[in-house]
């Protein structure tokens, strides 16, 4: 079973005056995806507290997916995006983009949203937004996919075959009809 990490970045949960809802749900959602949750901490919107907990489980835990909620608007304060990017040996821009246009089905406001996601090492790292709804939203974007790009980016080397995957927004290629 993949282990992940849960990070939930906010100065009002991390200062104790408001409570991490983001967290626990996606805790909740990453364990509905077949995932266990290994670790859940809180930080404030500060980059070297960020990136210190990114690397930490990364490069000592070595977790399989880590996952921060928060911080990634354009609030002088939201640094997660600027904390994360440096730290990945690889963007998947696709991950990021698919999150943010899934989300306009919801509200114009996803597209307000700078979260990035990649790899450092055999992590996969993805940034989500901070309310409960765009971890919802990015949740449904991101669950179908995690296990082959986890998969993948730890050297799987099996063929991509397309099947059993529903695609998004298409019906079945040419490819795939029986
Ligand atoms: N951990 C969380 N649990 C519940 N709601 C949250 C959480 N983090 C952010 N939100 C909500 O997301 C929205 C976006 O807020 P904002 O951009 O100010 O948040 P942030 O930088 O992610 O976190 P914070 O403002 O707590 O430092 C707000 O409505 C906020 O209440
Ligand atoms: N799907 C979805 N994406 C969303 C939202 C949302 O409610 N649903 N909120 C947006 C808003 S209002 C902001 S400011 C940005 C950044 O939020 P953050 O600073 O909490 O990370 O995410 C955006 N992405």
């Amino acid at each position: 079973m993949y282990r992940a990490g849960v990070l939930t970045v906010s100065d009002s949960a991390a200062a104790g005056t408001a409570d991490d809802r983001g967290g626990p749900l996606l805790c909740g959602l990453l364990r509905e995806a077949g995932l266990e949750v290994a670790e859940h901490r809180v930080v404030p919107d500060e980059a070297p507290a960020i990136s210190a907990q990114l690397v930490d489980w990364c490069d000592r835990l070595r977790l399989d997916l880590v996952v921060t909620t928060g911080g990634t608007g354009l609030s002088p304060r939201d640094v997660t995006p600027e904390a994360t990017r440096p730290l990945l040996e690889r963007e998947i821009p696709g991950i990021a983009e698919a999150m943010r246009a899934a989300g306009l089905r919801a509200t114009p406001r996803s597209m307000l949203s700078r979260a990035v996601a990649g790899v450092r090492g055999r992590t996969l790292v993805v940034n989500l937004p901070g309310s409960p709804g765009a971890i919802r939203d990015g949740m449904a974007v991101l669950a179908p996919v995690l296990e082959h790009a986890i998969a993948k980016i730890q050297g799987d080397p099996s063929p991509c075959t397309p099947r059993g995957v529903s695609p998004v927004g298409r019906g079945p290629s040419a490819e795939e009809a029986p």
